[in-house]
């Protein structure tokens, strides 16, 4: 692996919904130990972005890296091959996902929850398993609810869960979308302190966020997204105190 590389190199991204050009010529670089964090209005495509990086979604023209992989597609000479489902879903398993309803199994503990994913997919043994997911239970500080169905849990927990599971696979990059929106206000900052001590431990994160203050604090790096396109990027301090496009001020305006 050459270590210079980016994590994400996205060029000229572009995507459609029908008649609906969701992402319309995205490049943006994410670098390794980066937290990115990405802001704009409702529908501006910052979810689509993320849900191509972890092959939720197809793009229809550019090219996503993960490092040295092209995603979706292996190169062979000038030629492009689509991977196949088993190829994708090793692409797949080095990146984390949380999403902004946490998508926990109702029907199995915590415990059963973030083992599960790691005994399917990377065939690591129960054993093994289940001390992993202890430790990064601890690292949430939830390894007290190991037992606990999802449903006897706060919103907050559940998201803490949630990482956790991502975290059992071992992911190279983190993507977050919106992780705090569904919760309520007083469990925001569990999740929110979580997230920084990942952004701590040098974990690389891409984190779509209306929460300012933490793309201010945590974020390296600060990506304004607006009708499809990267209308101002920067450092997040620089950005939110003096933004340099009338698009952002006035997003700013409205959130801050
Ligand atoms: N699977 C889909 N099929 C059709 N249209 C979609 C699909 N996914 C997203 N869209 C459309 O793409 C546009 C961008 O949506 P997206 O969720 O990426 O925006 P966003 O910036 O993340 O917004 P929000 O902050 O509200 O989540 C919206 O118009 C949405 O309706």
């Amino acid at each position: 692996m050459n270590e210079s590389l980016p994590m994400v190199r996205a060029e000229h991204i572009v995507k459609s919904f029908g008649s609906n050009n969701v992402l319309k010529d995205i490049s943006l670089t994410v670098e390794r130990g980066q937290v990115l964090c990405l802001i704009g209005p409702s529908g501006s495509g910052k979810s689509t972005l993320l849900r191509c990086i972890n092959h939720l979604e197809t793009i229809d023209g550019g090219r996503l890296w993960v490092e040295d992989e092209l995603i979706g597609y292996r190169q062979k000479g000038d030629k492009l091959y689509e991977l196949n489902p088993n190829e994708v879903a090793a692409q797949r398993a080095d990146i984390g996902m949380v999403f902004q309803r946490f998508n926990l199994f109702p029907h199995m503990t915590v415990l059963e929850n973030i083992i599960e994913a790691p005994m399917r997919v990377k065939k690591i043994k129960k054993k093994a398993a289940v001390e992993t997911a202890m430790q990064l239970l601890d690292q949430v500080g939830l390894a007290h609810k190991a037992k606990s169905y999802p449903g006897h849990l706060s919103g907050g927990q559940q998201q803490r869960v949630a990482i956790a599971r991502a975290l059992a696979m071992k992911p190279k990059l983190m993507l977050f979308d919106e992780p705090t929106s569904a919760l309520d206000p007083e469990l925001v900052n569990e999740v929110l302190n979580v997230m920084k001590q990942l952004a701590d431990d040098g974990m690389t994160m891409v984190v779509v966020t209306h929460e300012m203050a933490f793309a201010r604090d945590v974020g390296d790096h600060l990506v304004f997204m607006d009708r499809g396109v990267v209308v101002e990027e920067g450092d997040p301090k620089e950005i939110i105190s003096n933004p340099q496009h009338e698009r952002t001020r006035s997003f700013l305006a409205r959130v801050l």
